[in-house]
């Protein structure tokens, strides 16, 4: 078992290990847990067994559960089952049930108590720690939400045995971006045979890529700085989100925007990391783009959250585990993406 510390603002304490489920700590009279409704059932009754919520709330699976209109029943369902201000809301499954969860634990009474329970790569390497939580609207990915961070996190190991190996290796595009903004090694480990569910190196590599992030969200939880290199490759990957209506999934984008950043930053005079990024792209078989142009993406790009009053940013890198903020003149933006159609369609 492993434990990391989150500090700053929220300080508290995420654990990685095998048979963790039946072994929450959720101090409070009224819970609500909410989890997706294709979760496998035997998850639900032991988070239930262990946390004995008052009301157990399924949403829809992947990101349909993260709009507006779910979120005012999940709202609605906390004050019909009188959750009040000391109660909390338990967040079990990937990261959109998370994210979701979390932005009704914000918002509910103004905020009560919130706890993640990741059972996917992705939201235990990722989304279940540092407090993002929020929903799409049709213009983009996480247009609305707020910074609330969870009490604990426990990211139970068992759970990937169920998880399809597709969404597996999904997950990963977030554990291999840990690598190439902050630790290198996990490079290699995350496209290693023996990185998958029940793994030798699992425990450790998903420890390992967490501690990155802990550490940037102790330093930085409302994104005033560092915190935005959490979000290399995602200004592309968010806008292919959209435009295909989740036909790619998060993780499968997030692949894909990671290599177009790469070619940006060799454009601006960077190391060329494209080998990387290809590397894991072969790995990760993604789900193929469909017809795409960059006139399709743009509008997307120019709504992501690093754009200030001067435009779009993106997070380059100078060289592995060297993330900076720039801006990217726009014929290079075009010309790379034509490249990077080019190359991620011949995979
Ligand atoms: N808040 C953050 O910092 C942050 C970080 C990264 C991603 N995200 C968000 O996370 C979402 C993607 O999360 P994801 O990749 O976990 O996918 P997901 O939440 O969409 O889950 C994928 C599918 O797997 C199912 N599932 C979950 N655990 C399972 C298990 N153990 N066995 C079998 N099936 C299981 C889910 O119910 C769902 O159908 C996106 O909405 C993305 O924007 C948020
Ligand atoms: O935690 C962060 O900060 C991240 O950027 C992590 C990302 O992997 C994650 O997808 C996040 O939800 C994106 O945030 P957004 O602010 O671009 O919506
Ligand atoms: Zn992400």
């Amino acid at each position: 078992m492993r434990q990391i510390e989150v500090g700053g603002g929220a300080s508290y304490r995420v654990t990685v290990g095998a048979g963790l489920l039946g072994q929450l700590h959720v101090p409070h009279r009224h819970v609500a847990l909410i989890h997706p409704e294709d979760l496998p059932p035997a998850f639900v009754a032991q988070v239930q067994a262990s946390v004995q919520p008052v009301v157990t709330i399924p949403v829809p699976a992947r990101d349909d559960c993260k709009t507006l209109t779910v979120l005012a029943g999940v709202l609605s369902t906390l004050a019909a089952a009188n959750i009040p201000r000391d109660g909390a809301v338990v967040g079990l499954g990937g990261g959109a049930a998370t994210d979701l969860a979390g932005f009704a634990a914000a918002s509910y009474l103004r905020g009560v108590a919130f706890y993640t329970v990741p059972t996917t790569l992705l939201g235990m390497v990722d989304a279940a720690v540092g407090g993002k939580t929020g929903v799409n609207l049709p213009e983009g990915k996480n247009l609305v939400g707020a910074f609330w961070p969870p009490q604990a996190v426990w990211c139970d190991t068992d759970t990937l045995a169920t998880l399809p190996s597709a969404v597996f290796r999904e997950g990963a595009a977030e554990a291999y971006k840990h690598g190439l903004i902050a630790d290198p090694s996990l490079l290699g480990r995350v496209t290693s045979p023996d990185f998958h569910a029940g793994g030798p190196t699992l425990e450790g590599t998903v420890a390992d890529a967490i501690a990155v992030k802990a550490g940037v969200v102790t330093r930085d939880l409302t994104e005033k700085g560092e915190r935005a290199f959490l979000n290399f490759g995602h200004t592309l990957a968010h806008a292919l989100e959209a435009v295909t209506h989740h036909a790619i999934s998060h993780g499968e984008a997030v692949g894909y925007g990671m290599h177009y950043a790469a070619r940006l930053s060799r454009a601006l005079g960077g190391a060329d990391l494209t080998e990387h990024t290809l590397t894991f792209l072969r790995w990760q078989r993604p789900a193929p783009l469909p017809p795409l142009t960059y006139d399709d993406a743009a509008p997307y790009m120019a709504r992501d959250k690093k754009a200030d009053a001067d435009g779009v940013r993106f997070v380059l890198l100078r060289d592995l585990a060297q993330p900076y903020l720039g801006r990217v003149p726009e014929p290079v933006l075009r010309a790379e993406f034509e490249g990077w159609q080019a190359e991620v369609r011949g995979l």
